[in-house]
């Protein structure tokens, strides 16, 4: 469990991190989302203990950092992949890490298997890929088999095979009761990973909820129809006073569940070609609760930007 309380950093004139309260459950992905510049960084910086807060404190386990016995047997982190020494082999990057936090050297060989890293724990990790080092990182953040978790950007930069593994290798982690708290900016990932978000923009809370109420209140839900009689069914349709939208060969209606309209067709003799549920998308819901937050505002319209920021620009 991990557990912010009116959690503020402030640098300089800078509030980095406003009054942030909020807690991340056992057994589940929680995904920690914001534009760039929203204190992401900085929030997973005071939960480890690496950046002191002006206000409130970061728990882990009901303690701060500095006071948890067993650091990295409580609490295991990947923040920066490439921060491995060039010319250790990935094996004695490992064995050093276990060594300098009294961890067992044998805890090194099970951690390269966990992350599929066996058949290359000899080579040096100065020549491994991005994916590789994330591995490696991830593998380091096991060592003292903690029940809590968290990965500061992790897909950042990786292949689709790369960014499926990680996407894998959470839902594992928190199959198996670990606390996983993983930020990212690229929402239709998050989306896929994360059952829980905690949405935060310039410092403040946001949302907190599951992914799929997040998209849920966030964006309206509309069924799309399409019939060779469309005049006629918009017809009836607004004579119910449910709201509809002309897109062409096609009506999308809001206000109504897609099994009245077919009720609704039927009674009017209206044969359909197409009823479809629309959803949200996350990229929707995101721009809408932090359309004011963002730090620096483009003339883009909302799906462009939101494109963007999933894109990491
Ligand atoms: N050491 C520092 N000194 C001064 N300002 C800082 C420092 N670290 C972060 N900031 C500022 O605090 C704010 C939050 O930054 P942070 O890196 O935590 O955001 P983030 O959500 O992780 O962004 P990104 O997705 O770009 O990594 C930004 O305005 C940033 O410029």
């Amino acid at each position: 469990m991990i557990e912010a309380r009116g959690l503020s950093k402030r640098y300089g004139k800078t509030l980095a991190v406003d009054n942030l309260s909020f807690s991340v459950t056992p057994g589940r992905v929680t995904g920690f989302l914001g534009p760039n510049g929203a204190g992401k960084s900085t929030t997973m910086r005071m939960i480890l203990g690496l950046d002191t807060p002006t206000g409130g404190s970061a728990l882990i386990g009901g303690k701060p950092y500095a006071d948890l016995k067993h650091p990295l047997r409580t609490v295991g982190a990947l923040l920066d992949a490439k921060w491995v020494h060039p010319n250790r082999s990935a094996r004695g990057h490992l064995r050093w890490l276990a060594r300098s936090n009294q961890l067992p050297a044998k805890r090194v060989d099970e951690v390269l298997d966990l992350v599929g890293l066996s058949g290359v724990a000899n080579k040096r990790a100065g020549g491994f890929s991005l994916g590789m080092s994330q591995r490696l990182g991830i593998a380091g953040a096991l060592l003292g088999d903690p029940q809590v978790l968290l990965f500061d950007e992790p897909v950042n930069g990786l292949d689709p095979e790369g960014i499926l593994w990680i996407r894998k290798f959470m839902h594992r982690l928190a199959d198996e009761g670990r606390t996983v708290f993983v930020s990212s900016h690229l929402l239709s990932e998050m989306a896929l990973t994360a059952q829980d978000l905690i949405v935060i923009g310039r410092g403040r809370l946001i949302a907190h909820s599951s992914t799929e109420e997040f998209v849920a209140a966030a964006t309206e839900n509309t069924v799309r129809v399409r019939s060779p009689q469309l005049a006629v069914l918009r017809g009836a349709l607004g004579r119910t006073g449910v709201s509809l939208r002309d897109e062409g060969d096609s009506l999308v209606v809001s206000g109504m569940e897609s099994a009245d309209i077919g009720e609704l067709a039927a009674a009017n003799g209206v044969v359909l070609h197409e009823l479809s549920p629309q959803r949200g998308s996350l990229e929707e819901a995101f721009m809408q609760l932090t359309g004011d937050s963002v730090e620096y505002h483009t003339d883009l319209d909302a799906p462009a930007a939101a494109d963007l920021i999933a894109a990491g620009k």
